[in-house]
């Protein structure tokens, strides 16, 4: 399979308000007993949609303190649960508000959740640092069509896990997918920075959604083309972004920056055991912005000694070097 991106430069981007999905998501929940099945499934339509697998409580939980903050922000009003929209604006940045801190840390540990997930990589699994949470009010944010892998490089044994802690119906504004569209390589335009997806790349059939329902799980293939719809309900969106890793052969810590060279970079990690990386052309840094990548020559000023960063290695070399969002 081809894997470097595509090289477009007078190719208009790609488009996310215009697309229209016609396709259903299929819920992969009688393949949990066959694990070949499940992965032949994911390797080929690029996704897994598990249909109310979650423990139910460990979700209203993580949806209590989820809302909780928003009530805190006047998103939503507090101890409503339906998380009707205030009309108040979210404020910027809030998928990484250390106020979220430990919620996802806890769905992930939740014994029954940490066996599903077993199950699903077919190995214990760990939490992976790097989780975004969700407020996003009608009219707000939409995240434009991506491949996560073109974005994080080099992680292996691992799934991402997008759950909805709220009803998610398509008026919501949750994902949508490109299906089947897994094995054709990075579809992101290298000749653009910060590398959007060109228009007419991706089919406009291909594209799939749902509505969505608390204690669901959906797991997208680094390689499948994902985009959100846009939240016209009174609702706010209320969901959380986190992945799992296999817990004996992890592929990403989360560490403190002691020193940053253009060649190696040394950090203590929360065990408090400090690790050195050799950093070359091949390692995808992004320290700084979220999706613009640094050369290696010149992202040292923005790596401060003490510096929260994930580290993506493989043995001795750093893979992927991005800004911290563990919580
Ligand atoms: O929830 C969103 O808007 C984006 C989530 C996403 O891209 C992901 O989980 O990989
Ligand atoms: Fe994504």
């Amino acid at each position: 399979m081809a894997s470097q991106a595509l090289f477009m430069p007078d190719a208009p981007d790609a488009d996310v308000l215009a697309v229209r999905p016609t396709q259903e998501l299929q819920s992969c929940n009688h393949l949990l007993e066959d694990h070949a099945a499940l992965m032949r499934f994911h390797d080929e339509e690029g996704y897994i949609l598990l249909r109310g697998v979650l423990d139910p409580v460990s979700v209203l939980e993580a949806r209590d303190a989820m809302l909780a903050v928003a009530a805190r922000h006047g998103l939503v009003a507090p101890g409503d649960a339906s998380a009707t929209w205030t009309g108040m604006a979210a404020p910027a940045g809030m998928e990484e508000s250390p106020e979220f801190s430990g919620i996802a840390r806890k769905l992930v540990a939740n014994p029954a959740n940490a066996a599903l997930f077993h199950t699903v990589l077919g190995e214990p699994a760990a939490l992976l640092p790097i989780v975004q949470y969700r407020v996003y009010p009608p009219g707000g944010s939409i995240t434009g069509i991506h491949q996560d892998g073109f974005f994080s490089p080099g992680i292996v044994n691992y799934r991402p896990v997008w759950t909805p802690l709220t009803p998610c119906e398509r008026e919501v504004g949750g994902l949508m997918v490109a299906v089947r569209q897994c094995n054709r390589g990075y579809l992101h335009n290298v000749a653009k920075t910060p590398s959007p997806v060109p228009a007419g790349v991706i089919p406009d059939d291909a594209w799939a959604t749902t509505d969505y329902f608390p204690g669901d799980v959906l797991m997208i293939n680094p390689y499948t083309p994902h985009a959100s719809m846009p939240n016209t309900s009174k609702r706010c969106r209320v969901t959380l972004d986190t992945r799992v890793q296999s817990a004996t052969d992890p592929r990403v810590l989360l560490a403190e920056i002691i020193e940053a060279r253009e060649d190696e970079i040394r950090v203590r990690t929360s065990d408090g055991v400090e690790r050195c990386f050799r950093v070359d052309d091949d390692t995808f840094i992004r320290v700084d912005h979220p999706g613009v990548r640094q050369k290696r020559n010149e992202y040292v000023p923005t790596a401060p000694v003490g510096k929260r960063i994930v580290v993506v290695f493989d043995g001795d070399h750093a893979v992927t070097l991005r800004r911290s969002s563990e919580n």
